[in-house]
């Protein structure tokens, strides 16, 4: 395969310097992820899945080792627009409507006021929400909240999307359907999406490649490649394919956990 890399992890270690002294988060994690993967990060809590992503997106620098974005630095991919980001929580400003939340980075961004609108109705319909232009975030379920924060980190076309456990304080239905429509999405604008979970079937159904990284100090234990249909239902949970690699992943998940909390 000769997809070019679209993030390049290289011995990237970390440690914080805390009050309560050194907390080593990141041990030497080396990464290729190619332009248009899903790659999950799986692993147990605290194993620094949201460390990795924020050095990748230039939130935090690594104590050793570099990363590389499109063959630039993470800083100049930030610079560039290159990460959309999404958190558990979706992180909607209260006081304004749906549409005015999806124009915000734009606005920042100094897209004009027509690019603007244009942007949010395009977006919204992407995630099919058209027609809660005027709605306010109290109006809208927690899935649809999560949605319109995936159309706000789209919105100005980046080219990586950074999802840290976007799905994890919704119900299981809700999830299910919200993991449907990303794939759909993934498969519609060609993204490279990095996708931190606890959920192994999440993991397994949504991905294209799966990280299994160990108790803190994070490292790499296990790297699950796969090449299911982009275009999939929740049907392909009940195949043997698909049962291997969660075994796979559990496998992997075991053998670093030591049981001790
Ligand atoms: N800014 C910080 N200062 C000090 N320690 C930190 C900081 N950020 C994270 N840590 C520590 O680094 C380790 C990794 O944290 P991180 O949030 O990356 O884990 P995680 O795998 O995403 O966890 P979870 O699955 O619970 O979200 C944890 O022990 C955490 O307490």
């Amino acid at each position: 395969m000769t997809r070019p890399i679209a993030v390049d992890v290289s011995k990237v270690s970390l440690t914080f310097d805390t009050a309560d002294g050194k907390v080593e988060a990141l041990s030497n994690v080396d990464l290729q992820i190619g332009g248009g993967e899903f790659v999950s990060f799986i692993g147990p809590s605290g194993c620094g899945k949201t460390t990795l992503l924020r050095v990748i997106a230039d939130l935090q620098q690594p104590s050793s080792g570099s990363v590389t974005v499109n063959g630039m630095s993470a800083e100049q991919a930030r610079l560039g627009r290159n990460y959309g980001y999404v958190f558990q929580a979706p992180a909607l400003f209260p006081w304004r409507s749906i549409e005015a939340n999806l124009k915000l980075p734009l606005e920042l961004m100094g897209f004009s006021p027509t690019e603007q609108k244009q942007r949010a109705a395009r977006y919204l319909d992407l995630v099919n929400l058209t027609g809660f232009e005027r709605k306010f975030p109290w109006q809208l379920s927690g899935g649809m909240q999560q949605r319109v924060s995936i159309a706000r980190a789209l919105s100005f076309d980046p080219e990586l999307l950074l999802m840290d456990e976007p799905f994890g304080a919704l119900d299981e239905i809700v999830r299910d359907h919200l993991n449907e429509q990303l794939l759909q999405l993934w498969a519609k604008t060609r993204k490279t999406v990095l996708f931190v979970t606890h959920s192994i079937p999440e993991a397994v159904f949504l991905s294209s490649r799966i990280v299994v990284m160990s108790p803190r100090p994070g490292r790499i234990t296990d790297i699950i490649d796969y090449n299911f249909p982009r275009e999939r239902t929740l049907e392909i949970r009940e195949t043997p394919e698909f049962m291997a690699i969660a075994q796979r992943v559990r496998t992997g998940l075991r053998a670093g956990h030591s049981y001790d909390e």
